[in-house]
């Protein structure tokens, strides 16, 4: 077994852990029972452990039919399942029935070696890993040695018996700490020493435990208990702890846990002082009842002198008292300057230092550039005044950086990140901002005699815009490095399209974190050529392999992918809308669609990857996405509150017919068409069975229905931008972007639910979870063009005149097909419960042409937008 960095294991699927559980399995309402398997993996589990052990219980009975159950479930099914129980028959009974790796909880040698090793082979044969307890017939070990030494013995006798030392993880028993009795004092120093004893000298093996005994004597205080496990894990997964039994709900961010907290749990916890507990104790009444949360706010920080202040305000991205320390700092270094190059660029070094070190995120260094900008702001009156009194001319970036959204295209979040992470490395960033012009760019490039061009974009037919201003580059003889980013570009493009175009350096920036050190490779003489050297063997090597790829590509003609078209079943077409036509709706409140937000691709804009709420806690970028989190939350309720945001949207149900591949639109009495729906069809060789599916085929030949909606969360959104960055406030101004991107996300998904429920109305019954709905576990879908189904952004123009979508919700087309406002959704539902999204893939040119003609275009413009999925080089 190869393991994540810390594997959390759920345990509420254990009828001795939970009440609620064993009732349900006592009661045999074994659907309900489910529903807790998937809460919990859906909160975060990465092993689920189930446990039958109940005096009433027909334990093989029972454990047999949940597995039996879950694994029917892919949603639980694709999490390892540990069969825990202390019965061999019920855990035999378990590995009969899972289908994956089960992991065995847990085999020990209580009985001595011969019924260890017994047990050991049955797991092996079952393919299952083991927990190990460390229990000998001696009993349960306490003390370092005695677990070392019974983990070690356990270890040799496994691996002399052929068992992969990977599939063993040890349990060295977590006891609670704190009880008052000295001898249990040492208890965690014991565990944490023993797993570091164990990882450094039994090879491979894991190490878990159940993380909440530690806290036992501290029930009822959620605060103390939270900081336990904190601090204890903090301790114990450095010590190599890479697995365990943890409420991810239930776990404080150890640099949050309060100083005068921390410190005697930590005393505690490394048994450091022989008063610990009555220290502990003490503190712990203060806490009680508060939930870990009501803490007061540290300011010993201020008593330190400004420059320090200053920089812990940077580090940290406190933005409330920059001024006052601003103008502190001003006459006590007696000019602006020297703040600027004093304390705020070593604060902002420190910043640089920790993000390339992996230890801030994207959004604490956009906090923290918040508070530079704002210093700099106020210090600037300061040195306009003092150059016009002296003469001298303003000072030096490290280098000037251009960067623009591409002509057609509208999405600026990332480039804005990236603006900012640059101005806080010192680059002057000169920023263009969204729908610029090949030769606006250029011309601004040229005035202002800048080092690098940046270049961003999201939708597809920007990828062809971009290959235009590197052409035109090159035209104009200029020698500025262009560097690529976005959402749609990748490094196959910019090798295979762009880098081709322009000699003179193009580099593909994956994420905001790359761009500070791609530009200053850039802006450095010495380092320049060398970089850009390597630059273009890589890209050299990505086209080839690219051009070679698609030489032997073996697409099916498109007659024979067309007889393979996956065939609809006619019984299930969803019935006729209740409401068919158009539905507006002028201004969905705001409040009603807060709770339909997804809030992962919300981190995912600020580079924090991770789902949703289990991010919070992750060990790694959990902190930053807990205050990330804080702040959008509190920005969202000043939007709900103040209606800063309008969200329109509109629905539309026509009668449709399967055309070919094409979808007609039918007027309400199906005498005449309305407008017709393009479709494109997967062509990769399909092994047998697999259809090659195009989205015409959820429509049936007759009688059938398909909707199409738009919605935009982007009125407001400039005004709200405008207020923040007029403030030097990137990071709210970002934040509402962000947020604006989300809600009509969350309007699409309230839209879609009103569609199937109301107004075409073929789902009834209960309506789903939050989570069910995110995850799309509903019948029907809703594809967009420009999406992996419909690569085709064109088709949004039929959808919009069809809907009447622009005078309907105010959004607009640019020439490239991106809507505006860009906090917007748009799309098309199919209503059949099979239809699942699919990407088309590469196409053939059989197909294309063919495309062409249905479309009334040319080859060249079918060409032109396929590009990005074409098999062949047209
Ligand atoms: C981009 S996500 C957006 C939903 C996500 N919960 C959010 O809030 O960001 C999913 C949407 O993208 C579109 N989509 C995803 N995969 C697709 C595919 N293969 N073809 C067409 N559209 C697709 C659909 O409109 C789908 O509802």
């Amino acid at each position: 077994m190869t393991l994540p960095t810390f594997v959390n294991v759920g345990e509420r699927t254990n009828v001795t852990g939970s009440a609620k559980f064993r009732k349900l399995i006592q009661a045999n309402d074994y659907e309900a029972a489910v529903a807790v398997a998937r809460d919990q993996v859906e909160n975060g589990a990465q092993v689920i452990d189930v446990n039958m052990d109940e005096g009433m219980l027909d334990g093989v009975h029972a454990m047999t039919t949940f597995l039996r159950l879950i694994a029917a479930e892919p949603d639980i099914a694709r999490v390892p399942i540990m069969i825990d129980s202390s019965k061999w028959e019920v855990i035999e009974a378990g590995l009969k029935q899972v289908q994956g790796k089960p992991i065995v909880n847990s085999i020990s040698l209580k009985e001595g070696e011969e019924a260890f090793l017994h047990h050991a082979r049955l797991c092996r044969r079952y393919g299952a890993a083991v927990v190990v307890m460390a229990f000998d017939e001696d009993g349960q070990a306490d003390t370092k040695a005695r677990k070392v030494e019974i983990c070690t013995r356990s270890y040799e006798l496994l691996v002399k018996d052929g068992f992969d030392p990977a599939d063993i993880i040890f349990d060295p028993n977590i006891f609670a700490v704190a009880t008052g009795i000295e001898e249990h004092e040492n208890y965690a120093v014991d565990f944490i020493e023993a797993t570091r004893e164990i990882k450094r000298t039994l090879p491979h093996v894991h190490v878990s435990g159940g993380v909440s005994n530690i806290s036992f004597s501290f029930r009822g205080n959620d605060a103390v208990r939270e900081a336990m496990h904190s601090v204890f894990l903090y301790h114990a997964i450095q010590a190599g702890m890479d697995m365990g039994i943890v409420n991810a709900g239930q776990l404080a961010i150890y640099d949050e846990i309060p100083p005068e907290l921390r410190e005697p749990v930590e005393d505690v916890i490394l048994n450091r002082r022989p008063d610990g507990t009555e220290r502990l104790l003490e503190v712990a009444e203060r806490y009680r009842g508060q939930g870990g949360k009501a803490r007061e706010e540290d300011l010993s920080w201020r008593e330190a002198p400004v420059e320090e202040r200053l920089r812990h305000a940077l580090v940290k991205g406190i933005n409330q008292y920059v001024e006052k320390d601003t103008e502190e700092a001003r006459q006590k270094l007696g000019r602006p300057l020297f703040v600027i190059e004093g304390p705020l660029m070593d604060g902002m070094n420190v910043v640089g230092d920790l993000f390339g070190a992996g230890k801030m995120f994207l959004p604490q260094v956009v906090k923290s550039a918040r508070v530079m900008k704002q210093a700099v702001a106020y210090l600037t009156p300061f040195m306009e005044a003092e150059r016009e009194a002296s003469g001298e001319t303003a000072r030096k970036a490290a280098g000037k950086v251009l960067m623009a959204t591409v002509k057609g295209d509208v999405h600026d979040i990332g480039k804005n990140i990236v603006g900012v992470v640059l101005q806080c490395n010192d680059y002057e960033v000169i920023d263009l901002g969204v729908m610029v012009p090949a030769n606006d760019i250029l011309d601004k490039a040229i005035e202002h005699e800048v080092d690098v061009i940046g270049l961003s974009g999201l939708i597809t037919p920007s990828l062809d815009e971009m290959v235009g201003v590197a052409r035109e580059m090159k035209r104009r003889g200029m020698n500025q490095p262009l560097l690529i980013g976005g959402a749609t570009t990748s490094k196959a493009h910019t090798a295979v399209k762009i880098a081709p175009q322009y000699e003179e350096g193009v580099v593909y920036v994956t994420d905001a974190s790359r761009a500070v050190g791609v530009v200053s490779d850039l802006i450095s003489k010495e380092r320049k050529s060398g970089y850009l050297d390597g630059i273009k063997t890589e890209y050299d090597r990505v086209r080839e392999a690219f051009l070679s790829k698609q030489r032997q590509d073996d697409r099916v003609k498109i007659a024979e992918a067309r007889a393979n078209a996956y065939r609809l079943d006619a019984d299930r077409v969803p019935p006729a809308p209740r409401k068919p036509g158009i539905t507006v709706y002028d201004a969905v409140p705001l409040s009603e669609l807060v709770p339909y937000i997804d809030w992962s691709p919300f981190f995912a804009s600020w580079d924090l990857h991770g789902r949703f709420p289990m991010i919070l806690s992750d060990p790694k970028v959990g902190e930053a996405a807990k205050s990330l989190y804080e702040d959008a939350e509190t920005m969202l309720s000043e939007i709900v509150r103040d209606q800063a945001l309008t969200v329109k949207a509109v629905a539309g149900l026509f009668p449709a017919s399967r055309d070919g591949d094409d979808v007609a639109i039918w007027n309400e009495d199906r005498s005449k068409r309305a407008a017709t729906f393009h479709t494109l069809r997967q062509q990769v060789a399909k092994k047998s069975g697999q259809p090659n599916y195009a989205l015409a085929d959820y429509v049936a030949e007759e009688g059938d229905h398909i909707g199409a909606f738009c919605v935009t969360a982007g009125h407001g959104e400039r005004e709200l931008v405008e207020r923040y960055t007029d403030r030097h406030d990137n990071y709210s101004a970002i934040m509402a972007s962000a947020l604006a991107d989300r809600l009509a996300e969350a309007g699409a998904e309230w839209l879609h639910e009103r569609v199937r429920r109301d107004l075409w109305g073929y789902e009834t019954g209960e309506a789903l979870t939050k989570e069910d709905l995110i995850a799309e576990g509903y019948a029907g879908i809703r594809p967009a063009p420009g999406y992996p189904a419909q690569p085709d952004h064109t088709e949004k123009a039929t959808l919009f005149e069809l809907l009447n979508a622009t005078e309907h919700t105010g959004v607009t087309l640019t020439e490239s097909y991106a809507m505006q406002p860009g906090a917007a959704v748009s799309g098309l539902y199919f209503g059949h419960p099979d239809a699942v999204y699919f990407g088309t893939g590469k196409i053939g040119r059989d197909q294309v042409q063919d495309y062409a003609n249905r479309k009334g275009w040319d080859l060249a413009t079918a060409e032109r937008w396929l590009a990005p999925i074409l098999a062949y080089e047209a």
